[in-house]
């Protein structure tokens, strides 16, 4: 797919005062970036509404995208942000999504880019760009309604400010019966050493451990990354309490949580990696840690005509 070429930097004039840097805006075939005046920059594909940089003001990427990932809609990508909807994994048992892919359709989806909305007139440090998209029963591809049969839409938003990333899901039942659905912000954060990595927030928090027969497990003290890991946590302070990733313990990412109850941590270490095609460099587990913000242990019930809205931040 061809991008058109990026509009240059618009500058806002108001008679007798120098022009303010706006947000600057790009909107291709394939993707929409916007840029702030303080040079935070955020790019999402059309695919899957999949954010796949994030870059703070000194030009520091914060997510980690895969070297072999792909980035032309032919499989979800693999790094940034994927959307996981309706389904966490596969759900053989659950009659409604048993018939969708691993973690459901929302990434492998074009959507639609609805527009923009950006705030300037604070001065640059206070600029913010919200961008939206939207997917639908109306505008799915066929092969999928019949997979999903349900009348609904999404709204997904995301909102860049110099000091955060926000991304926030409205799920809408508007079709006659329920929903059943599960939804996850699939965040791959980037950091240096995996191996100098705490993550704090789920201390006493109950977990299913993926890698140890789903068991059900309790976390004692801060998480360390030391092989395979693939754990659901529901923490027990609740989505406002923060979820922080400290490298050599300083501070380097903090995810709040918005009517998000669950948090996947996510490693795939050696072998996994290795076994992923798209996955790469293979040592890139390294350089990368998923921190998960969703509603994926059991089933969110929206009744018809209902809406459901959940959202992270993410801080650096
Ligand atoms: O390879 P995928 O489909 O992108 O999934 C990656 C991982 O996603 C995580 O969210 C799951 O907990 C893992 O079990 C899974 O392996």
């Amino acid at each position: 797919m061809v991008d058109r070429p990026n509009k240059p930097m618009a500058l806002a004039t108001t008679p007798g005062l120098p022009p303010q840097p706006q947000v600057n805006f790009s909107h291709g075939n394939s993707r929409v970036t916007a840029v702030l005046p303080t040079g935070d920059n955020v790019t999402i594909l059309l695919y899957g509404a999949t954010v796949i940089s994030w870059k703070n003001r000194f030009g520091t990427e914060k997510l980690w995208v895969s070297d072999a990932a792909k980035l032309d809609g032919s499989k979800a990508v693999r790094g940034g942000i994927p959307l996981v909807f309706p389904v966490f994994g596969t759900s053989p048992d659950h009659a409604a999504t048993s018939k969708l892919p691993q973690h459901g359709f929302a990434r492998n989806s074009r959507w639609e880019f609805l527009g923009k909305s950006s705030s300037e007139s604070a001065g640059p440090s206070d600029s913010s760009v919200k961008l939206d998209f939207g997917l639908s029963s109306a505008t799915l591809d066929d092969s999928v309604k019949g997979q999903w049969p349900f009348t609904f839409s999404l709204i997904y938003s995301v909102t860049l400010t110099p000091e955060s990333l926000s991304t926030s899901i409205v799920v809408t039942n508007d079709g006659d019966k329920p929903i059943e659905f599960q939804v996850l912000m699939h965040t791959y954060l980037r950091v240096d050493d995996i191996s100098k990595i705490q993550v704090t927030g789920l201390e006493d928090s109950p977990y299913v451990d993926k890698v140890d027969a789903a068991k059900t497990k309790s976390q004692s003290g801060a998480v360390t990354i030391t092989g395979e890991t693939d754990r659901v946590y529901t923490p027990a302070k609740g989505p406002s309490h923060a979820v922080v990733v400290s490298e050599e313990g300083e501070e380097v990412f903090t995810v709040v949580r918005d009517n998000l109850k669950d948090v996947v941590v996510w490693n795939p270490w050696t072998e996994k990696a290795a076994g992923m095609g798209d996955f790469e460099p293979k040592d890139g587990f390294k350089q990368m840690i998923c921190i998960e913000a969703g509603a994926v242990n059991g089933w969110t019930t929206l009744d018809a005509g209902d809406a459901f809205e959940g959202a992270q931040t993410i801080s650096d």
